[in-house]
């Protein structure tokens, strides 16, 4: 379990608010590594021990595994195992259903003693309201990351929708900010919406936010943090493919870390910049 302060903490000492996508698609890892019992796994770890000194989070996005049943769990789970205890571990699940069954999705990716894995996060669609969140929350000290405004194209098709609160995506953060405070609740924010980033901090001033979008989406790190940083960071940044596929040679894992470095380097030029290092 990392706190708020804790991952401010691990952000200034790092010198880094990059989490590291693990996207693995067996489609897509080094031919070598099928020789591996459970390879999915195995590039994972490599990934983490590559990478771990120079981010502060990973995200696993649970369709790569649930797309291979069993295999794909227990994968999962061996993945959940090795992530380093220091780094915030988020479900990229981005589930959404009624109390009962939410409840059922809490216990599945937060209750480690019923299913083997305890992430500290989960990334919820918000659509079906409060009940369909509240049972996360009844969780201690987990947090829920709450879709905002995607990095999807569609993100137009609803969420610039006009309410009587302004947009619906507007009307999203401030509802959920009555659900739980910022040590509870991150909100997802694309890069690729890195104009709206002042606007978002008008209404969620001290939230995290996770930042998919950069690298492979095109998504921008400068104007994220230009718009986006906040006095504590505030950002939770999100690379996958562009690290995690860097090489499909041999040289896969050193080509992460040079891919991580990079993004790391300019991370820290920008948190010297908002004064936050
Ligand atoms: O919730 C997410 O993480 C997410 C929200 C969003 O708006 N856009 C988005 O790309 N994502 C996820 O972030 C990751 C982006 O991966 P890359 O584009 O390869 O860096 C994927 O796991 C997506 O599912």
């Amino acid at each position: 379990m990392i706190s708020r302060q804790q991952l401010i903490d691990q952000i200034k000492q790092k010198r880094s608010f990059l989490c590291v996508g693990l996207d693995t698609d067996i489609e897509k890892i080094p031919s070598f590594l099928k020789a591996y019992p459970d390879p999915i796994f195995e590039f994972n770890k490599r990934i983490i021990d590559a990478t771990q000194d120079l981010c502060v989070a990973y995200k696993p996005n649970s369709a790569f595994y649930e797309a291979y049943g069993v295999k794909g769990l227990q994968s999962l789970i061996a993945t959940w195992e090795y992530l380093p205890k220091d780094c915030l571990s988020i479900i990229d699940a981005k589930r959404g259903d009624i109390g009962n069954t939410s409840d059922k999705y809490a216990k599945a990716f937060f209750d480690e003693a019923s299913s083997g894995m305890g992430f500290d996060a989960i990334t919820v669609t918000p659509y079906m309201g409060n009940d369909s969140v509240t049972p996360y929350l009844a969780y201690d000290n987990k947090w829920i990351i709450i879709l905002a405004l995607t990095s999807s194209v569609g993100s137009k098709d609803f969420q610039y929708l006009t309410t009587e609160n302004g947009f619906l995506y507007e009307t999203v953060i401030q509802k959920a900010n009555t659900w739980a405070g910022a040590d509870r609740i991150m909100y997802v924010v694309g890069a690729t919406k890195s104009t709206e980033f002042t606007n978002i901090r008008k209404f969620a001033p001290d939230n995290f936010l996770l930042v998919p979008g950069v690298g492979a989406q095109g998504g921008s790190l400068e104007d994220v943090c230009k718009y986006g940083m906040n006095k504590d960071c505030g950002l939770l940044v999100n690379a996958s493919r562009s690290i995690i596929y860097a090489s499909n040679g041999e040289d896969f894992a050193d080509a992460a870390r040079a891919e991580a470095l990079k993004m790391q380097q300019q991370m820290e030029v920008e948190l010297e910049k908002a004064g936050v290092i």
